[in-house]
């Protein structure tokens, strides 16, 4: 069996002249919970709506579920549950009706999943979708893309209009697919706290490229923040290696490290009888140190 749900080598996507994806290399492997970050206009939506087939890519190559996302079978396309950024719905349908409606494109349906999400969500069965809230159709939108109870989960920015309560509410949910191994999930966010609650693995995407993939456990245990203070002033070029960022002001640095090494920062310490205090990040200041060193 294979146990890659998403594969994308070399993808690039372009838009007339202008290249949006610009090499992108990607592999999700079955059971992990993929937390895509990046900034605004970084490419997320577009490289998630090539790996669906909404968007032709350009060159390169992708394959889930093994399959190529532009001819995805019917069957592929039932282990697929996708959320989009903005839910677009007909406007004159009641909340039952849609769900109804797209119920029954699924054979595997779980309705008693549904029903539950929607009291725990507080949806009016009977509201028309052009009363929603932005917030309240996001809801509408997570239980259309999940209640067949996919495989593969794609959700672009699941959490973007909703507040506090829906988003652990979702988190809880998310967590709970999760526990299945057999279950993936992508979903790009920019809410980092969110990411670390959830994720497994996290995708730093910047300017139409992968900038990092890895387990966020190894992400968080690698770049650190660096404090050394020294009874003399240190060196105006003074650096360690693999650093991301440094600030010297007189007897003190701070310097942010892609990866930690021990034995540099203890000569340091002999070498200018400093005091050495290793901080470690949260996932948002972690962005930020990768985003500002590029
Ligand atoms: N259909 C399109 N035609 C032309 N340009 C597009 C199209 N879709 C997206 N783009 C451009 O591609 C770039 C990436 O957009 P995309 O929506 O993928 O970014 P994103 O990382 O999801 O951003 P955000 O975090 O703001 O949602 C942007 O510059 C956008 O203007």
């Amino acid at each position: 069996m294979n146990n890659e749900m998403i594969r994308t080598t070399g993808l690039r996507k372009s838009f007339g002249r202008s290249e949006v994806l610009r090499g992108v290399d990607l592999a999700v492997p079955r059971g992990a919970v993929v937390g895509l970050l990046g900034t605004n206009g970084a490419g997320k939506s577009t490289l998630i709506k090539c790996l669906l087939g909404l968007l032709k890519i350009t060159a390169g190559s992708a394959t889930v579920l093994g399959e190529d996302p532009w001819t995805l079978s019917a069957a592929a396309k039932a282990r697929i549950g996708y959320v989009p950024q903005v839910v677009h719905l007909y406007p004159w349908m009641k909340v039952a009706q849609v769900i109804q409606y797209t119920a029954a494109f699924y054979p595997k349906w779980d309705h008693a999943w549904c029903d539950e999400l929607v009291d725990q969500w507080d949806l009016d069965r009977s509201a028309s979708i052009r009363t929603l809230s932005t917030g309240q159709l996001q809801r509408l939108g997570l239980i259309l893309g999940m209640g067949h109870r996919p495989d593969l989960y794609v959700l672009d920015e699941p959490a973007a209009s909703l507040d506090p309560a829906g988003r652990r509410s979702l988190l809880r949910s998310l967590l709970e697919v999760s526990e299945d191994s057999e279950h993936s999930i992508l979903f790009s966010t920019h809410i980092t706290s969110d990411l670390e609650r959830i994720a497994s693995h996290v995708a730093i995407m910047g300017d139409g490229v992968i900038d990092y993939f890895g387990e966020l456990d190894e992400l968080k245990d690698s770049v650190k923040r660096i404090r050394v203070h020294s009874p003399t002033d240190l060196p105006a070029d003074f650096s360690l290696p693999g650093s991301l960022r440094t600030e010297v002001i007189g007897q003190s640095a701070i310097v942010a490290v892609a990866e930690i090494d021990n034995e540099f920062v203890d000569q340091v310490r002999k070498r200018f009888h400093a005091t050495v205090e290793i901080e470690d990040l949260n996932l948002e200041d972690i962005f930020l140190e990768l985003h500002d060193a590029q």
